[in-house]
């Protein structure tokens, strides 16, 4: 196939660049412990100073990959998928998670909700982002709210983002991995102090698992 039929077929969502597929527990937030599928697309342009998947930015990386065919390896191994990237919402869901609909595969999203909202999602985690915000759709459409707690300044940026999701949202503060350690304690007593807030760990670093 030439590279302008794959750059269209990718702008439709139904080629995407795939970085990593696996099954694995989902680590994080509401459904941590949890068996799932992983689906990590590459691409992102946010740009986190900590984000602990670098690797995934450049979509150019990551080669196309037939969207069947990422539909196909998932319902081998679970009828739950998470995807994620790299920012899945840089491309077009709508194809991918219709396929998945078709599989009756409960369907869950890890995003930064900072570009245009498409897909059809069971779950949707945003993990908002200041140096680029939610849409506003991403707003309304989020089950679950995870802030990354990386400086005492981020309390402030989480209570700013919990008043722009819906009242049913569940809220979660996650530490910055690398400085766990030192977030830690200050979320223990926040979430006591302000207990509509829950923690989230990333619990598959600390089991060695992907
Ligand atoms: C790698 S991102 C991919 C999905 C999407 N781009 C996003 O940011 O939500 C998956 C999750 O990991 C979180 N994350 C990334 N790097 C992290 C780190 N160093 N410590 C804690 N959480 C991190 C993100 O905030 C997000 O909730
Ligand atoms: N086990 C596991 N759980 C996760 N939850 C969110 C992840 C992600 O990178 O989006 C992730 C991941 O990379 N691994
Ligand atoms: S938005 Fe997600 S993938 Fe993109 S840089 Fe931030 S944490 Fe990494
Ligand atoms: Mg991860």
């Amino acid at each position: 196939m030439n590279k302008e039929k794959i750059e269209a077929l990718v702008q439709e969502g139904k080629m995407l660049p795939l970085m990593e597929a696996f099954y694995t527990i989902q680590g994080e937030g509401h459904h941590t412990g949890t068996s799932a599928y992983f689906v990590r697309i590459g691409g992102c342009d946010v740009g986190c100073h900590w984000c602990d998947v670098k690797e995934s930015w450049d979509a150019e990386k990551h080669p196309p990959t037939v969207t069947e065919k990422i539909v196909d390896e998932v319902i081998k191994y679970s009828d739950t998928v998470v995807v994620t990237g790299g920012e899945p919402l840089t491309w077009d869901m709508t194809y991918l998670t219709q396929m998945l609909k078709q599989k009756q595969v409960k369907i869950h999203i890890e995003t930064s909700g900072a570009y245009p909202f498409s897909g059809i999602w069971d779950w949707v985690c945003l993990s908002p982002k200041k140096n680029k915000l939610p849409t506003k759709e991403a707003y309304q459409k989020a089950q679950e709210l995870k802030v990354i707690i990386f400086n005492k300044h981020d309390f402030k940026f989480a209570e700013e983002q919990a008043k722009q999701v819906n009242e049913d949202c569940l809220l979660y503060l996650q530490p910055e991995w690398s400085v766990r350690e030192k977030m830690i304690p200050l979320i223990v007593d926040y979430v006591m102090k302000n207990p509509k807030w829950k923690i989230s760990l990333q619990t598959h670093k600390y089991l060695r698992i992907p």
